[in-house]
């Protein structure tokens, strides 16, 4: 008979790789210099659930931002989160290397409708500061500039909702194309991401025994 562990074991592995087969490897997300943690966090949590694999920021703060797991539900623990510390030459880089396009929010009358554009195109979404935006540096890499119609007084969206209303929107197109039934990472790459996942799981409890 199976020890109660082995199917506790058995059942996380098979749990890894249903979600890894829905991850969408070319949609990529970039936060420019978000500063409220719960915001980051917020934001995390919603590319976990959409099939975000990928997530880049970058800071003007020292120590970066801290994530909350309380309000990112420990999604972290299951994106590759990167820090780059030149905004316009790692889009550059990301752009050229994926050939994706850059969708970036601009809160503008001459930005087009954010459901406009066609996310099932490998696609690096761009979201910005909760005062100034996206950077004018990075608006000048943009395929795409995009904006949430807004109807009331106030004339922006907090950041994490703004990112949770556009990345549905590729959700839907993609759900539409059947994208979440072909996976977009290798066998190869899932068992490498499943044992990744695993090792930290093992790490975090050895971490919290000492
Ligand atoms: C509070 S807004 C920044 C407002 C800033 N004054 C500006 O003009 O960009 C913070 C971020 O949320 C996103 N955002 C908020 N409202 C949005 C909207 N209506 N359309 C698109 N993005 C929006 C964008 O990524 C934006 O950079």
């Amino acid at each position: 008979m199976q020890s109660n562990r082995i199917i506790v074991l058995e059942d996380r592995l098979k749990r890894f790789y249903e979600v890894l087969q829905k991850r969408q490897k070319d949609l990529v997300v970039f936060v420019d210099d978000v500063t409220n943690e719960h915001n980051f966090s917020a934001i995390l949590r919603t590319c976990d659930a959409v099939g975000v694999m990928r997530v880049y920021y970058f800071s003007e703060a020292k120590k970066g931002i801290e994530i909350n797991e309380a309000v990112s539900m420990a999604a972290n623990r299951w994106l590759f989160i990167e820090r780059v510390y030149d905004r316009e030459k790692a889009i550059k880089e990301i752009k050229e290397r994926e050939n994706l396009q850059v969708v970036v929010t601009w809160l503008d009358e001459s930005s087009k409708d954010f459901r406009e554009i066609n996310y099932t195109k490998p696609t690096l979404l761009v979201v910005g500061n909760e005062l100034k935006g996206v950077s004018e540096d990075i608006l000048n890499l943009a395929d795409e500039r995009i904006v949430i119609p807004m109807m009331g007084m106030v004339q922006s969206l907090n950041v994490s909702v703004a990112t949770g209303i556009i990345l549905y929107e590729a959700l839907r197109q993609r759900l539409d194309k059947g994208m979440y039934l072909k996976p977009t990472l290798s066998e190869k790459e899932i068992e490498e991401i499943i044992m990744k996942w695993n090792n930290d799981i093992i790490a975090r409890r050895k971490e919290r025994r000492k």
